[in-house]
């Protein structure tokens, strides 16, 4: 049986930590929270992220993170982006040498814009071989239904890629394996952004031409970006680019969409994140993101809106006149 450590209890951690453990993995999560942990070992319910989900006898939790690493042949990480590099430090040696070390995680780190498999291999001291991404399109709510889904597991390495499959493969949860780390990274962070956008759209009102024109836009926009970076434009195409970009435009159950509603609808930045209880990864990446395009040189313009949003006061209604009002340009440029 496979041993498996899942770092952060949040609604993707215990959602991943409940696919590992029906695909035959034994699971030890970390709780940042004592009451989460005790919850978890003694009630199996994660009542303030995933309240139906019963979670399998094999799942235990604890708050120690030396605990909960100790002998794990796969570690997965799953707490907001921008804690990665803190928290990694404090983990580092709870760590096993030859471990896999799976990112769950859709951030661009604010700062360094280090994806999060560049923080892993910085921070952890882990060799890419043993770096995996996870990403698709996977609403965690959705996924603790079991309703199925489909995922990308990327790695440059093959055993590691192969290994995360194998532990992840259920009934209601398909991995595909893919060698494409940046362009896996790179669609899974973007679309938080792009949601954000379409939230706003929606909030104040817009209907599916004005959501699907920024869809396509932003996934435009994202392979772009990916390939200047160094992604194959293929992975765009696929589950973790046209599939989460869909999943999370589409769908209310998206922290990223529900947020850029929020806002469009007249709430203040601060009253959305007063009122906003999980990660909504975009928000602080839509800066971080921006700053690598930058630096590559690849135009963004729906990011570029976005950001102006969230971080320079625009009001959401200026989303309309910074996108439309451009020079008009060819589709493929
Ligand atoms: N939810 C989803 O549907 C999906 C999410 N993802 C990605 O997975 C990643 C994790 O998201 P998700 O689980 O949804 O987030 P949540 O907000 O649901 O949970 C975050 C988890 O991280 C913990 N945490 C918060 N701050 C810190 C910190 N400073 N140090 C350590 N732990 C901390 C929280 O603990 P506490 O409860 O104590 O606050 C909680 O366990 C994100 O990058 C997200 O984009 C990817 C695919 C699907
Ligand atoms: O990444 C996700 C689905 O694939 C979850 O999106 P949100 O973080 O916006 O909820």
């Amino acid at each position: 049986m496979t041993s498996v450590t899942v770092y952060g209890s949040g609604s993707w951690g215990t959602a991943y930590a409940a696919i590992l453990a029906d695909a035959g993995c034994s699971v030890t999560m970390w709780s940042r929270r004592a009451e989460v942990a005790r919850a978890i070992n003694e009630e199996h319910i994660n009542s303030a992220y995933l309240p139906e989900l019963v979670l399998p006898q094999r799942v235990r939790a604890t708050d120690d993170p030396h605990e909960a690493g100790a002998g794990a042949e796969i570690v997965v990480l799953a707490v907001p982006s921008q804690t990665l590099r803190d928290n990694l430090v404090v983990w580092g040696d709870a760590i096993e040498g030859e471990a896999v070390v799976v990112s769950l995680m859709k951030g661009i780190e604010l700062g360094t814009t280090k994806r999060m498999s560049q923080v892993i291999e910085e921070a952890g001291s882990v060799d890419p071989q043993r770096i995996v991404v996870v990403s698709g399109p996977n609403l965690a709510p959705e996924i603790a239904a079991k309703q199925p889904a489909a995922a990308v597991v990327a790695s440059v390495g093959k055993n590691a890629r192969a290994k995360v499959a194998e532990a992840s493969a259920t009934p209601y949860f398909r991995p595909y394996t893919n060698g494409d780390v940046i362009g896996t990274e790179i669609g899974g962070a973007v679309k938080n952004v792009i949601a954000l956008a379409v939230g706003m759209a929606k909030g104040m009102g817009m209907g599916d031409n004005s959501m699907a024109s920024l869809l396509t836009r932003g996934l435009a926009e994202t392979a772009r970006f990916g390939v200047r970076l160094g992604a194959d434009p293929q992975t765009f195409l696929g589950l973790a680019g046209v599939g989460d970009m869909v999943a999370t435009c589409a769908s209310p159950l998206s922290r990223n969409n529900s947020f850029g509603f929020k806002l469009g609808q007249g709430m203040t930045l601060a009253e959305v994140v007063a009122d906003t209880k999980q990660t909504a990864e975009g928000v602080k990446s839509c800066e971080s993101i921006l700053a690598l395009a930058r630096s590559v040189g690849a135009d963004v313009p729906i990011v570029e809106a976005v950001e102006a949003v969230v971080h320079e006061g625009r009001d959401p209604k200026d989303l309309v006149s910074l996108l439309m009002t451009r020079a008009l340009k060819h589709e493929r440029s």
